[in-house]
């Protein structure tokens, strides 16, 4: 994914997230405009401040200094306050977009099929989530800001300056252009350093998720030390990037500082001659030289937020990547919301080849499935069993062929109404952190604490579960910690009961689990099947005997009956 990180402009960036500033443009403008007072009466301070230095302090007379110093106290105390105006609306806008991003990227990463996250490290995708959403707000909405009350701040001081003495003025803003090409080389240097921050950062985050997540296997391997080694190398490689880039940092201040040193030197060199020309007053010469301190100040803000935005542009195009990848599915135009199937389930001459594949998976499937029957499918390891429950939920669609519930095919409904008629349960129970209660009511939207104890009954849960100190609000991680294979089996169980589809889809339900779970566990099924039509891919005998029919896929083919079944493994089935 990183190799093709598109290298996107400041403005495609920008005009890529300004929409999602919508509703707070006018706090933002508001906040803006705070700011920009603030630079108003900073420089009328230092209007103040010159007439106190030729009206009082060069003359001695003290009644003379009142009204500027009155004017000056005024104006800081209201400099004070639009500063704190300014600065908590622009936070909070800037907050608000950052939510609002965030949502939006991830709404959008929840419509990518299952598909597109198998093919991508997980780590990477949370590090866009967090820290790239990050730097696009700093980008967006605080760059905004910044950038528009550094302009009014230098538009002030050097209006007052051409006011004061425009010669002088002028052989101020040499520094101007200086300050442009510099920033404009450090900006560039600084974008390439962060490009390969980001993607380390994406990379760094992966590690830990996966080292968190397997951390059973590498400690079982005793791989504890190569886990260390592998973030030590990229902990190191990132170390160089941002070592790099406070480089760039820590030499940028001084050049600039040096550069303005020299242009205030001359500055005041002139400033001397024209006092000593009678062209320019004492009090004059200081308020310029408080205006250059003044001007540079924001001069220098332009610059920083220069090399600032052209960071954050990077950690922008990681996101921009991620909101371009289109959802393989989607609800066609002129689908349809199905209210409660019937459940009658008929797959037509399917054929289904994955996109990287050189051979197909399924070839001119045909299987029709009675409301209320119970079909089991059998067949090798890599036949296809798994493809057909994706092809049911619509995890992919059909290359050839049609799927059909009550008649209808599954491509003309909504992806919400088919997916409510079909509840899954898989092989590997997938918890969330969370109550029991939660993970049971997770079946269905505003499932009651009633449906969810009948459900727990019906699994063959209730028993264990009320046997925990807090029973169904016992927390369980979001692996089950504290459960066995089989408890967690039944707690998923529970949880298709209370979603109460009138289909369902069991991918090897009691395929991790041993001889005596997998008694403990036909019952549960047996309860949970009736009246649902069921396709249940199984290998397990005991749950084929359950079952109405029992089906095998082979060759690619769907074919009755229940053939000895072989864990073809790396051979693959014959065909292949
Ligand atoms: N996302 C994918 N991209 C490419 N090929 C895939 C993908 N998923 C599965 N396959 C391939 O499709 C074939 C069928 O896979 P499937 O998971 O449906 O098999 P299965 O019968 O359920 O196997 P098992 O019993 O081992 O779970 C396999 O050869 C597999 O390698």
């Amino acid at each position: 994914m990183d190799s093709t990180t598109p290298v996107l402009s400041t403005r495609a960036v920008f005009r890529r997230f300004w929409p999602l500033t919508r509703t707070d443009r006018r706090w933002l403008a508001a906040g803006s405009l705070l700011l920009i007072g603030a630079a108003a009466c900073d420089s009328v301070a230092v209007a103040m401040f010159g007439t106190i230095v030729d009206s009082s302090l060069k003359a001695g007379d003290l009644a003379a200094f009142w009204l500027p110093a009155g004017i000056w106290a005024g104006v800081a105390v209201t400099s004070g306050l639009l500063v704190f105006g300014g600065e908590y609306l622009v936070a909070r806008s800037a907050e608000r977009f950052l939510l609002r991003l965030r949502t939006k990227v991830f709404g959008h990463v929840q419509t990518l099929t299952p598909d597109f996250f198998q093919r991508r490290r997980l780590g990477d995708l949370i590090a866009r989530l967090t820290d790239d959403v990050d730097t696009v707000e700093r980008f967006v909405s605080t760059g905004l800001v910044q950038l528009v009350t550094a302009l009014f701040g230098v538009a002030f001081f050097a209006g007052y300056a051409l006011l004061l003495n425009w010669q002088l003025a002028l052989a101020a803003f040499v520094v101007a252009p200086i300050f442009a090409v510099i920033t404009r080389r450090f900006a560039r240097r600084v974008n390439e350093r962060s490009r390969e921050q980001r993607a380390l950062n994406g990379d760094i985050t992966a590690l830990l998720e996966e080292n968190l997540a397997n951390v059973t296997v590498v400690q079982a391997y005793n791989r504890q030390e190569t886990e260390e080694k592998r973030l030590l190398t990229a902990g190191t490689r990132m170390l160089r990037a941002n070592v790099s880039i406070a480089r760039l940092g820590a030499c940028y201040t001084p050049v600039v500082q040096i550069t303005e040193t020299a242009c205030v030197l001359g500055v005041i060199a002139l400033g001397t001659w024209e006092v000593a020309a009678g062209r320019l007053s004492l009090g004059g010469v200081l308020a310029f030289a408080a205006i250059l301190a003044s001007i540079y100040g924001p001069l220098r803000q332009l610059g920083q937020l220069r090399v600032m935005i052209s960071a954050a542009t990077t950690g922008s195009e990681r996101i921009v990547e991620l909101l371009d990848a289109e959802p393989a599915i989607t609800d066609s135009p002129d689908a349809v919301s199905m209210h409660r199937a019937v459940g009658q389930l008929s797959l037509c001459s399917v054929g289904f080849t994955y996109p990287d594949a050189e051979r197909p998976t399924l070839v001119q499937c045909t299987v029709d499935v009675r409301p209320g029957e119970l079909v089991a499918i059998t067949g090798a390891s890599g036949a296809g069993k798994s493809t057909i429950a994706k092809l049911l939920l619509r995890f992919h669609d059909p290359d050839a062929g049609t799927i059909r519930l009550d008649g209808i095919d599954v491509r003309r409904l909504t992806l919400e109404s088919l997916r409510r008629n079909i509840a899954l349960v898989q092989q590997e129970t997938l918890m969330f952190h969370g109550t029991i209660r939660d993970n049971i009511a997770y079946g269905r939207d505003g499932a009651a604490d009633h449906d969810v104890v009948q459900a727990a009954i019906n699994a063959d849960a209730h028993g264990f579960v009320s046997e925990l100190p807090d029973g169904y609000d016992t927390v369980i991680g979001q692996h089950g910690h504290g459960l066995s294979g089989g408890q967690r089996q039944r707690i998923a169980i529970a949880r298709a009961m209370v979603a109460n589809a009138p289909v369902l889809v069991l991918d090897e339900p009691t395929a991790s689990l041993d001889g005596e779970a997998v008694d403990r566990l036909v019952g549960p099924l047996r309860r949970l099947t009736t009246g649902r039509t069921t396709i249940m891919i199984t290998h397990d005998p005991r749950l084929t005997a359950i079952a109405d029919r029992v089906l095998t896929v082979a060759g690619g083919h769907v074919t009755p009956g229940d053939a000895p079944v072989g864990v073809t493994g790396a051979s693959g089935p014959p065909w292949r």
